[in-house]
C-alpha cells in the first residue's frame, strides 16, 4: 500500500512537487558520508513510492465531475461521465515533464557542480595523498640512502669507520655479558699502491671490492668487515675464546688475499699484513683496540708483509715515531736538510759520460744522511714529495749552471731528474719545469726526466699529454725501473718518450740468471724496435756491462763505474770524462 493518495488533482501536483523534491534531496545527500544510510534508504523508499503513485495515477488520466471535482479514474467510468473533463495521461505526462525540466535547470547545475566539485576534490584529495605518499616514501629512501651513505663505504658497501666505532662498541657490551673477548684485525693490502699506479684506479677499485667480498666470506656473517681507508680494513671477530682461534681467522685472511685478482685481463698476486688487538687486553675502547690494531698491523708491514702481529706496547712508540718522522720532513725543507747526490752514466761503447742521475738524500739532524727509500714514501702519502719534487729540480738546474759557468764540456750530457706520479699529475708541472729551465738560464736538451713505469701506465693518456710538452721543448723522457710495471705495448708505442731503463733487478744476477738475461735482451730488443735509447741500470760487474754492450744496451749506470756522489765530487768525473774520451777504459771502466 502506497503512503500517497491522489483525491484531487492538486494533490496529484503537490505529490509532483514532493517527488522531486525527495528525489533532489535524494541526490544530493547520495554521496554525503556524514547523512546516514537510514536516512538514504527512506528517502529513495518514499521516491520510489511516491513515483509509483504518480505513474499508477497517470496510467489512468484525471478526470473533473461535477459531483466529486478532480479524480484520478479509469478511461472506461471516465469516458461514462457526461460533466468530466479529462486531462489526458500525455498532458499530464508533458507537464510533469517540464516542471522536471525546470526544477532540473535550477538545481542539476548546482547539482552537478557540487558533485563534480565533490569528485574534483575527492580526486585532488587522493592525487595529494597519494603525491604526499610518494614525496614521504621519497624522503624516507633519501633519508635512508644519506645514513647508509654516512655509515658505509660507497665502493665496497661496507660499514665505514663510524659504524666500525659503533659496531665495536656494541660488541664491547656483548663480550661484557658473555665474559668473552674481541679481537681487532686492522687488514691492509701489500703493495696495493703498485696496482693503482700501474693499472689505474678503476682496476685498483676492483680489487679493493673483490678484497672485500672475500674477507665477508673468510668471517662468520654475526662479525664486522668495514673498509676505512683507500686500501686498509678492518674486521671485528666477537665471541673470541682464545688466540689460538684469531691465529686461524687471520690465516685464513692471509690465504684469501693471496689468491689471484683477475683484473682487465691481467692475474694480479697480492698478499696482506694483518695488525691484531684484543679487548680488553690491548684497549677497552673501540679507539684504542682500532689504533693499536693499527700500529701492529705497521709491525707486519715491516716484518716483511703478508704476516701477522699482535699488538704489544712498543709499538705506539714506533707509531710516535712515524707521526713525528713526518713533522720533521715537513721542517727539513724549511731547514734546507736535503742534498743532491748524482750518479754518472756511460756510453757503454765509447765510455762517454753522457748523463748523471740526481738521487736526493735527507741530511737528517739526529739520524745522519738518510737515503731516498727513508723517506720518498712517506713524502709522497704526505704530499710532501711536491715541494720536495720542485726543490730538487731547481738544484738540479742550479747545479748545471755552475757547471757551465765553470767551462765544463755539457754538450752531449743530460742531468736525470726523478718525478714522481704525484708532480706528473700536477696541473702546472710543465710551466714550473720551463720556468726553472728559463730561470737559471738551463737548455732544455740538458734536462732529461725519469718516470716510473707504474706511474706512466696509470694514466698514460694524460701522462702522454704532459710528455709531449715537454718533448716539444727539447726535454728527454726516461722510463725508469722498466719490466717491473704492466706496460702495454701499445701505449708504449704512442708514449713520447726517448729511452728505457732496464730495472736493477734484472740486471743484479746477470749472468748467473738466465731468465735475468732474457729480460735484459727482451727489453733492449723492444727498445730497438720502438727506436728508444736503452739505459741498464745498477751495474755493479764486468761481466754485467759486458752483457749489455754485447745485447746492444746503450747506456749502463751503477756502482761499477760510481755511486752516487755529491755535487762537488762529480766535478773529477767530468775531468775523467775528457781522459776517457781520448782513452777509453783507463779512467772509466767501460
Ligand atoms: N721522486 C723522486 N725519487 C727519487 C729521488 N731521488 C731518488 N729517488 C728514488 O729513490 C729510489 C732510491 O734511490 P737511491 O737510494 O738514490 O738509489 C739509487 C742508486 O743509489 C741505486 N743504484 C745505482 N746503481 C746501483 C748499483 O749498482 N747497485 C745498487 N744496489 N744500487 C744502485 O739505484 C737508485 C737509482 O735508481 P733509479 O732511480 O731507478 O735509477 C730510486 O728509485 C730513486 O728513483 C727524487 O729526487 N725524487
Amino acid at each position: 500500500m502506497s503512503l500517497f493518495k491522489i483525491a484531487t488533482p492538486l494533490s496529484y501536483w503537490i505529490l509532483v512537487a514532493l517527488w522531486l523534491f525527495i528525489l533532489v534531496l535524494y541526490l544530493r545527500i547520495r554521496h554525503q558520508d556524514q547523512t546516514s544510510t537510514a536516512m538514504k534508504v527512506l528517502l529513495s523508499v518514499l521516491a520510489l513510492d511516491a513515483l509509483r503513485t504518480l505513474f499508477e495515477s497517470l496510467y489512468f488520466g484525471i478526470f473533473r465531475s461535477a459531483q466529486a471535482g478532480w479524480l484520478p479514474a479509469d478511461i472506461v467510468g471516465l469516458l461514462s461521465q457526461p460533466d468530466m473533463v479529462f486531462i489526458p495521461k500525455l498532458v499530464n505526462l508533458i507537464v510533469a515533464v517540464m516542471v522536471l525540466i525546470l526544477l532540473l535547470r535550477r538545481w542539476m547545475p548546482l547539482l552537478v557542480k557540487e558533485q563534480y566539485a565533490q569528485k574534483q576534490q575527492i580526486q585532488q584529495l587522493s592525487v595529494e595523498v597519494s603525491e604526499r605518499e610518494q614525496a614521504e616514501q621519497a624522503l624516507r629512501d633519501t633519508q635512508e640512502h644519506f645514513r647508509h651513505l654516512a655509515h658505509h663505504d660507497t665502493l665496497t658497501g661496507l660499514p665505514n669507520r663510524a659504524l666500525l666505532l659503533d659496531r665495536i662498541q656494541q660488541e664491547i657490551y656483548k663480550a661484557d655479558r658473555a665474559d668473552k673477548t674481541l679481537a681487532v684485525l686492522f687488514i691492509d693490502l701489500d703493495r696495493f699502491k703498485q696496482i693503482n699506479d700501474s693499472l689505474g684506479h678503476a682496476a685498483g677499485d676492483e680489487v679493493l671490492m673483490m678484497a672485500a667480498v672475500r674477507l665477508k666470506e673468510t668471517v662468520r656473517q654475526d662479525d664486522t668487515v668495514s673498509r676505512i681507508g683507500g686500501d686498509e680494513f678492518v674486521a671485528v671477530i666477537n665471541g673470541v675464546a682464545d688466540v689460538a682461534a684469531i691465529v686461524e681467522v687471520a690465516t685464513k685472511i692471509l690465504h684469501a688475499m693471496e689468491q689471484s685478482f683477475d683484473v682487465e685481463n691481467h692475474q694480479l698476486y697480492m698478499s696482506c699484513s694483518i695488525g691484531v688487538s684484543l679487548y680488553t687486553q690491548d684497549g677497552d675502547d673501540p679507539e684504542t683496540l682500532l689504533r693499536h690494531a693499527d700500529a701492529a698491523m705497521y709491525r707486519a708491514k715491516s716484518e716483511g708483509r703478508n704476516t701477522v702481529e699482535f699488538y704489544t706496547s712498543d709499538m705506539t712508540d714506533e707509531v710516535l715515531k712515524r707521526m713525528m718522522f713526518a713533522s720533521q720532513l715537513r721542517s727539513a725543507l724549511d731547514d734546507d736538510q736535503f742534498v743532491l747526490y748524482y750518479q754518472p752514466q756511460y756510453d757503454l761503447s765509447t765510455g762517454e759520460l753522457v748523463g748523471v742521475e740526481a738521487l736526493i738524500r735527507w741530511q737528517h739532524p739526529q739520524l745522519g744522511l738518510l737515503c731516498p727509500e727513508e723517506f720518498i714514501p712517506l713524502a709522497e702519502e704526505t704530499g710532501l714529495i711536491v715541494p720536495i719534487g720542485d726543490w730538487v729540480l731547481r738544484r738540479a738546474c742550479r747545479t748545471l749552471r755552475r757547471w757551465m759557468d765553470a767551462g765544463l764540456d755539457l754538450n752531449r750530457m743530460a742531468v736525470n731528474i726523478n718525478l714522481s706520479s704525484k708532480q706528473l699529475r700536477h696541473e702546472h708541472l710543465s710551466e714550473q719545469v720551463l720556468n726553472v729551465l728559463k730561470e737559471f738560464n738551463v737548455p732544455a736538451e740538458n734536462i732529461e726526466l725519469e718516470i716510473t713505469e707504474g706511474t706512466l701506465m696509470h694514466d698514460p693518456k694524460s701522462a702522454a699529454t704532459v710528455l709531449q710538452r715537454f718533448m716539444d721543448e727539447g726535454i728527454e723522457i726516461a722510463i725508469d725501473d722498466f719490466g717491473t710495471g704492466y706496460s702495454s705495448l701499445s701505449y708504449l708505442k704512442r708514449l713520447p718518450i726517448n729511452k728505457l731503463k732496464i730495472d736493477r733487478s734484472f740486471v743484479q744476477d746477470i749472468p748467473e740468471s738466465q731468465s735475468d738475461m732474457e729480460i735484459a735482451r727482451a727489453v733492449i730488443a723492444l727498445a730497438r724496435s720502438l727506436n728508444l735509447k736503452v739505459v741498464g741500470e745498477g751495474v755493479e760487474t764486468e761481466a754485467q756491462a759486458a752483457f749489455l754492450r754485447e745485447e746492444g744496451c746503450d747506456i749502463g749506470q751503477g756502482f761499477l763505474y760510481s755511486k752516487p756522489i755529491p755535487e762537488h765530487e762529480m766535478v773529477a768525473h767530468f775531468t775523467e770524462n775528457a781522459l776517457s774520451s781520448s782513452c777509453a777504459g783507463s779512467a772509466v771502466r767501460v
